[in-house]
């Protein structure tokens, strides 16, 4: 049985992992993680402060992390120096904050999946859009993404992702995020971020020519398409040797 905490429990994320947790037969939800303890699915939800000496008495597998930056880089490092393997959707972090889960992971030699973006078609765009970089290089790139009104970070991490990619294949290219005002387009990528409504998570790829565009895009309708992504990767993570991976791991797309 893998014995899973989840924190942000009583967020969007948490409350649909915690949900299709309960439901695996291999899996047992031991408790939860959020500023405001009580109780989710019948198990308790403890605080950041109280998450150590809560660790050490449920001894859980694996922690899932769907939070805020600011609550990652505390209740992580809590959770590896537990021993737990860690599955981390969390997205925002800065460099430094990114170093410092890294850190916390490697010291502790524990296995933690990464990624911000778990849903597998996701996963499958980042190739094809790494593909169609090489090969339309020299046209012109613009990157849209959409997300409900309650997300905090822009752009998303997965918009984040794409530009990494783009960047490594036809980069180094300057990143306009908007435009207003008078400028002719250069060698850049247009990066444009919506927020509104109840949009689960939308993004696009545009490369541009003088005759044709070419558009790579995903939409989720639901957010269980993360959670499912996260739930396959908790599986997989459990046996596997100390150190960092990502869902290109976890799906053997390598
Ligand atoms: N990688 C992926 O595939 C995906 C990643 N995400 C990312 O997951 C994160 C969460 O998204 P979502 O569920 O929509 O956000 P929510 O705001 O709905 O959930 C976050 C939860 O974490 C709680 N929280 C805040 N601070 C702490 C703390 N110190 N300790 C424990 N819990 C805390 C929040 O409480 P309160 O509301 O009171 O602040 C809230 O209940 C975001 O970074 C998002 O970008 C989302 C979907 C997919
Ligand atoms: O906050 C969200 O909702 C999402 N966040 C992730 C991101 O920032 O890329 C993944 C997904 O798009 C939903």
């Amino acid at each position: 049985m893998i014995k899973v905490v989840i924190c942000g429990a009583f967020g969007r994320m948490g409350t649909t992992i915690g949900g299709i947790v309960t439901k695996e037969q291999d899996m047992q939800l031991v408790g939860g993680v959020d500023i405001k303890e009580g109780t989710f699915f019948g198990v308790p939800v403890v605080s950041s402060d109280n998450l150590a000496g809560f660790l050490a008495s449920v001894k859980p597998d694996v922690l899932i992390d769907f939070t805020v930056a600011a609550a990652t880089v505390v209740n992580v490092p809590i959770a590896t120096k537990a021993g737990c393997a860690i599955i981390l959707g969390t997205t925002g972090l800065n460099p430094a904050e990114r170093k410092g889960i890294d850190d916390a992971i490697i010291k502790a030699q524990v296995p933690a999946v990464i990624s911000s973006n778990y849903s597998i078609g996701m996963n499958i765009l980042w190739t094809l859009i790494r593909d169609a970089a090489r090969k339309l290089g020299d046209y012109d790139v613009e990157l849209t993404e959409a997300h409900h009104r309650y997300k905090k970070d822009a752009p998303s991490g997965t918009a984040k992702t794409i530009l990494q990619i783009l960047q490594e294949e036809i980069g180094p290219r300057e990143e306009i995020y908007g435009r207003e005002g008078m400028k002719e387009r250069s060698s850049e990528i247009g990066v444009h971020v919506i927020r509104g409504g109840d949009i689960v998570g939308d993004h696009a790829v545009m490369f541009a020519s003088n005759y044709e565009t070419v558009t790579l895009s995903h939409r989720a309708y639901d957010r269980a398409v993360f959670a499912e992504g996260a739930i396959r990767s908790t599986r997989w993570v459990v046996d596997k040797k100390p150190g960092i991976y990502g869902m290109k791991d976890v799906l053997n797309l390598a």
